[in-house]
């Protein structure tokens, strides 16, 4: 792909408008690097030779010189130390987030229910817990504290008795905000390793490390190719694309608010999405204008005019109302409803991953302390999918109590639809109780 040097600029009266949307729908923001068969080879060696191999893959691709197994775990005294070495200020404002997504995510604790039907048959279903999660954390610089506590906070309100975090110390450097952010959220088994080694290591167990059901968590292609591979030994989440954000904004807002809120994705990955769409022309050409001078300030500079040259956009709609049918195809991750009546906006779109509602609910504010969860579905996929709650960390099982008469009352049938199917046994396990 050429860089571009501009977002796309796009009008909805225009008669070219659909065909450039769809453009925006479609580009590739992701260079998808094969690396399946290197991965293959890692996770067939972690299950081949266990801690020696997990141990020499990360010799080798982290520059560590780990001795034997024992070497593996980061002691609890470490993340004592780290803790204390993050800035007050720092471990305050953690501390915050962390209280706030707790209390959020225990309100999404489902309920167990069971009732009897006409036929008198109980039914109901209950919820339980994983036994143990693995969090997959990025090494170096990628990694994100607060990404630490949304996904083991999680965890932990849903009622995960083990959680357990992996992250690679690439040349033995550790990112004290990261062990900080798993202490606070509760986190004590953490292990120095990364890659498809890791979440080799989560998903088939060595001597060292238990396996876990779940492994979450961003990485690299490496990381993802692995969570994909081990998919049906454990369960894994959605794997997050760069990150987007949508902005509908009318022009009683100041340009300089929004493109903030523009930029806020921009500088996460050169393939982050962020578009506004707006009724006002006048109003789009100051926040294009607050944009470029913004860039200028940002010391992530060049991710970020990456990211807005090659996949923001600007649109202008005759009305807001125009707006909503172009939210629900783009389905972003993030939407932030600018205007005077967010509400009635809201209510009429279908699909986003979050929406923030106001002129004073910059999304950023999703990403740390709101309380919600920051890992939400990317790339569209909020037609179909959800962000991270404590449901992914749950599971449900079904719950069914006959007794002779309502048995009588329903197996009937069984007993002719296992007929019907060919299914002799199963018809008699039926049969053999009725009319007793
Ligand atoms: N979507 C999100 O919320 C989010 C948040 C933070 C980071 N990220 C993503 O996480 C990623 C972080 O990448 P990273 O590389 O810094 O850290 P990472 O932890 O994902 O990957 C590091 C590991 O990759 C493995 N690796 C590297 N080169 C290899 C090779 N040639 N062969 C086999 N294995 C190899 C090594 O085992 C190393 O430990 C980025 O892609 C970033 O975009 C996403
Ligand atoms: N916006 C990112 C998810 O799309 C999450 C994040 C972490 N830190 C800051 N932001
Ligand atoms: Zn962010």
């Amino acid at each position: 792909m050429t860089a571009r040097t501009a977002p796309r600029r796009l009008d909805a009266r225009a008669e070219d408008f659909e065909a450039s949307f769809a453009e925006l729908l479609t580009a590739k923001r992701e260079t998808a690097v094969d690396v399946n068969n290197d991965v293959a080879a890692i996770i067939a060696e972690v299950q081949a030779k266990g801690d020696d191999a997990v141990i020499a893959c990360t010799n080798k691709f982290d520059r560590l010189n780990l001795e034997g197994p024992e070497d593996l775990r980061i002691p609890q005294a470490r993340l004592d130390a780290a803790a204390a070495q993050v800035p007050s200020e720092t471990l305050e404002a953690l501390k915050l987030a962390a209280e706030r997504i707790e209390a959020f995510h225990a309100r999404q604790m489902p309920q167990s229910m069971s009732f009897t039907d006409e036929a008198g048959v109980e039914l109901g279903h209950r919820w339980s817990a994983v036994d143990a999660a693995g969090l997959y954390v990025p090494g170096g610089t990628a990694a994100y504290p607060s990404s630490v506590l949304m996904n083991a906070i999680p965890a932990r309100v849903a009622g995960v008795e083990r959680v357990v975090m992996v992250v690679p110390t690439p040349d033995g450097v550790e990112n004290p905000l990261v062990l900080a952010a798993a202490r606070l959220a509760g986190v004590t088994e953490v292990y120095r390793i990364g890659g498809a080694q890791a979440v080799a290591a989560l998903a088939h167990g060595t001597d060292t490390i238990a396996p876990v059901d779940k492994i979450v968590g961003p990485g690299n292609a490496y990381v993802a190719a692995a969570k994909r591979q081990v998919f049906g030994t454990v369960g894994i989440d959605m794997i997050a694309g760069p990150s987007e954000i949508l902005v509908v904004a009318d022009g009683e807002n100041d340009p300089a608010w929004i493109a903030a809120d523009l930029l806020s994705q921009a500088e996460h990955d050169p393939s982050s999405q962020s578009i506004l769409i707006t009724d006002d022309a006048a109003f789009a050409d100051e926040v294009a204008r607050a944009v470029a001078s913004q860039l200028q300030q940002l010391s992530r500079q060049d991710t970020a005019t990456a990211s807005w040259h090659d996949f923001g956009a600007i649109i202008t709609v005759p009305s807001l109302a125009d707006a909503v049918p172009l939210v629900d195809r783009l389905a972003p991750e993030h939407l932030e409803l600018a205007v005077t009546d967010p509400d009635a906006l809201a209510d009429r779109i279908r699909h986003a991953g979050a929406i923030f509602l106001g002129r004073y609910t910059p999304e950023a504010v999703g990403d740390y302390v709101a309380g919600t969860n920051h890992v939400l579905p990317t790339a569209r996929s909020a037609r179909f999918s959800s962000g991270l709650s404590v449901l992914d960390f749950m599971k449900r099982t079904s719950l069914v109590r006959c007794d002779a008469d309502s048995l009588g009352r329903i197996g009937p049938a069984a007993v002719a639809l296992a007929d019907a199917e060919g299914l002799e046994a199963h018809g008699r396990s039926v049969s053999v109780r009725l009319n007793r």
